[in-house]
């Protein structure tokens, strides 16, 4: 495999280059994975903790919605032909508390999240106005205009924030006044999330497996329609328009002649800092660098991504890069000493050092006597400048002011991560800025030239910051590839008989999707969504080197379903009969990618001008330094937060 010529060059063996290396390998593709990284998974790491103790998951533990029979999740489908197991969490099995210790009845937490789910409605209703201005409002002005207009008291304010924090910031891991309303405008799946008690990681080794990974390449340039047989000059000596991708190969080999024979320039690495530089070169790439790393300049484009592709480029720079980060302690099995329920929240007093609100019991979940702390936004990324140490003490004294100290045991070994100062990823993942909108996800998963094709998970508009959202775009990606390299071919073998075809229009063989609105409809009529649907994408011409294999004639990217045939007709000559390229079904959601809601969006009828009125980032700041200042006075208050009558609403969920 490695000594033959190359179609794709995947970037990156997180979940999404994965997913779209093998469906294209799948169809008779020869793709090689270029990981910077020793190891695959990306965000999704599994290690070990303590020399005997359980397997934890270091970045996503949870599957977000196992699905339905409507919308289904693939990842789930997945994890379960794996045989990983899964165990379910409730985010309602939670004790929560003060800072100070007070646990909170029942019915103080059911009025809480009464006031928080009204909240939410009113949010959804502000989606749903013609206005676009209310979307683009950081959530804390939304909050706080809220709070005003909807006449909660002062401790009904400060328990809104608090579960707001529970219900938003650890699950999208921006601050509040960081992230805007648009946040919501995203398809939540059904049937309650599961993790998988031996780690998200043997997902990502099913899917690795028979894949040409190689580890410790780090790409440094990618250039784009060059000629795909030249040395990655530009020139036009090859056989057509590919991409040459500088990697540089970490591992200390020897300079080997070539890594790809047949391109003298190629041949040559480069030796540098320990390692080499070498250019590989293939027909196209699939980029799936994380937003962080994209942001950084650490890769660079030629030409620039912003000279061909502008909005991407400004997508890129408005995104959100949320840092979420866990601190994993795994104690004594004879000394569980806090509750046992799933989660156990804590109301952090303002201003406090490290935000240590929200935990995870895994000693209720899977039975592992682990407790998890998390930290998120500007609170995580100030935390990753702590040792290993201050960091625990930090959790420990949290904790203690939950138990009391004399309750509180330390653990047996701890682990603390700090995605956001990981140059592999710069960011545990993709969140909705004040002022932006979930479009500038779709930007950024635009493909640039026929050339580069992007994934990952901030670039799926329904799902971005999820595993599962990661991974269907990888699929997407994939799909977009094969129907541009069909249309090369198909256009190749015309062209040779005298025939000129139109290259892209031809492959939009489905009609659009609907319109959001129809598409919330849908859901709320309980229809599903749109997304998870099966993609199937299979190629017949005549040159076969796309479809070199039997298997790839109309074989599915998913393997469940299928699509209703469709063709691409190119003439009736028998020439062009031969170049009929057949596309059984095209990704559903190619190109435009559906953004439904969770079944009630904007069903609240609810009258939205709380949020009307001005506001922006800035005012978002001031705003949340008042409401903070007022969570002091009210804190040990939480027990008497009037009555709200508002519809229930599902607990609070996380994205650990
Ligand atoms: C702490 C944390 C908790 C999370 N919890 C959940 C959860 O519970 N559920 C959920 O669904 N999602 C969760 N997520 C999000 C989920 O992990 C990600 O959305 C998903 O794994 C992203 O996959 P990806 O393929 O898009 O990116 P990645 O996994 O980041 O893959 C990109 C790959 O590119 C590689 N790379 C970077 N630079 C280069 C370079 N120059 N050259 C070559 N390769 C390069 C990286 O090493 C990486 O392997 C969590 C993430 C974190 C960090």
């Amino acid at each position: 495999m490695r000594d033959e010529p190359l179609d794709v060059l995947v970037i990156g063996a997180g979940i999404s280059g994965l997913a779209a290396a093998s469906a294209l390998q799948r169809h008779g593709l020869r793709v090689a994975v270029l990981e910077s990284r020793a190891r695959v998974g990306g965000r999704i790491h599994t290690v070990q903790i303590g020399p005997h103790g359980p397997s934890v998951d270091l970045g996503a533990a949870w599957i977000h919605g196992i699905g339905s029979a409507q919308a289904p999740n693939p990842l789930f489908a997945l994890a379960s032909r794996a045989g990983l197991g899964a165990a379910p969490t409730d985010y309602a099995d939670a004790a929560t508390y003060t800072a100070g210790g007070t646990r909170l009845p029942p019915s103080a937490v059911s009025e809480m999240e009464d006031i928080y789910n009204a909240f939410e409605q009113h949010l959804r209703s502000l989606l749903r106005s013609p206005d676009p201005q209310p979307a683009l409002q950081p959530l804390s002005v939304a909050l706080d205009r809220y709070a005003a207009c909807a006449g909660l008291s002062p401790a009904q304010h400060v328990a809104l924030s608090f579960a707001a924090s529970n219900h938003m910031e650890h699950y999208w891991a921006g601050d509040m006044h960081s992230m805007g309303v648009a946040a919501l405008d995203e398809e939540v799946l059904p049937g309650g999330d599961v993790v998988l008690p031996g780690g998200y990681s043997g997902l990502v080794g099913t899917l690795a497996a028979g894949l040409d990974v190689r580890l410790g390449h780090q790409v440094k340039h990618i250039r784009y329609g060059v000629g795909h047989n030249d040395g990655g000059g530009g020139g036009a000596s090859g056989t057509g328009a590919g991409v040459a991708v500088t990697v540089h190969i970490a591992s200390p080999q020897p300079l080997v002649p070539s890594e790809h024979p047949g391109h003298a320039q190629a041949a040559a690495g480069v030796a540098v800092d320990g390692g080499r530089l070498v250019t590989l070169h293939a027909r196209a790439a699939v980029v799936t660098l994380p937003l962080g790393v994209l942001r950084s300049g650490g890769v660079a484009f030629s030409p620039p991504l912003g000279a061909t592709d502008p909005a991407k480029a400004a997508a890129i720079g408005a995104l959100g890069t949320a840092v979420y980060n866990k601190v994993i302690m795994y104690f004594d099995p004879a000394d569980v000493f806090w509750d046992n329920t799933a989660f156990i929240y804590r109301m952090p007093r303002p201003h406090e050092a490290g935000r240590w609100s929200y935990f995870l019991n895994l000693h209720k979940v899977t039975g592992a006597p682990v407790l998890i702390a998390f930290n998120l936004g500007e609170e995580a990324a100030a935390l990753e400048a702590l040792s290993d140490e201050a960091a625990v003490s930090g959790a420990l004294a949290a904790l203690a002011g939950v138990y009391g100290p004399s309750r509180v045991r330390r653990p047996w070994a701890a682990l603390v991560t700090r995605w956001g100062s990981d140059p592999h990823s710069r960011m545990s993942y993709t969140y909705i800025p004040a002022g932006v909108t979930t479009a500038a996800l779709d930007d950024l998963a635009r493909p640039v030239a026929g050339r580069l094709f992007f994934a990952g998970e901030a670039t799926h508009r329904a799902h971005y910051g999820t595993a599962h959202g990661a991974y269907d775009s990888g699929l997407r990606a994939a799909a977009a590839l094969l129907q541009q390299l069909a249309a090369e071919a198909a256009q190749e073998v015309a062209g040779r008989a005298g025939q000129r075809l139109p290259l892209q229009p031809r492959l939009r063989l489905l009609p659009p999707p609907p319109p959001r609105h129809q598409q919330r409809e849908r859901m709320a009529a309980g229809k599903g969504s749109s997304w998870g649907k099966p993609q199937t994408v299979g190629v017949l011409g005549p040159d076969q080197w796309l479809a070199t294999s039997a298997a790839a004639t109309g074989a599915v990217l998913q393997e469940s379903g299928g699509g209703a045939p469709a063709t691409m007709g190119v003439g009736s000559s028998p020439a062009a009969a031969a170049a009929t390229a057949m596309v059984f079904a095209v990704p559903h959601n190619g190109g435009v990618v559906p953004a439904a809601a969770s079944g009630t969006i904007g069903g609240s009828g609810e009258d939205s001008s709380c949020g009307l009125a001005g506001g922006g980032a800035n005012e978002g700041q001031q705003e949340q330094g008042g409401s903070d200042r007022k969570q002091e006075d009210e804190e040990e208050d939480y027990g008497k937060v009037g009555q709200a009558r508002v519809p229930p609403r599902p607990a609070a969920r996380s994205r650990m």
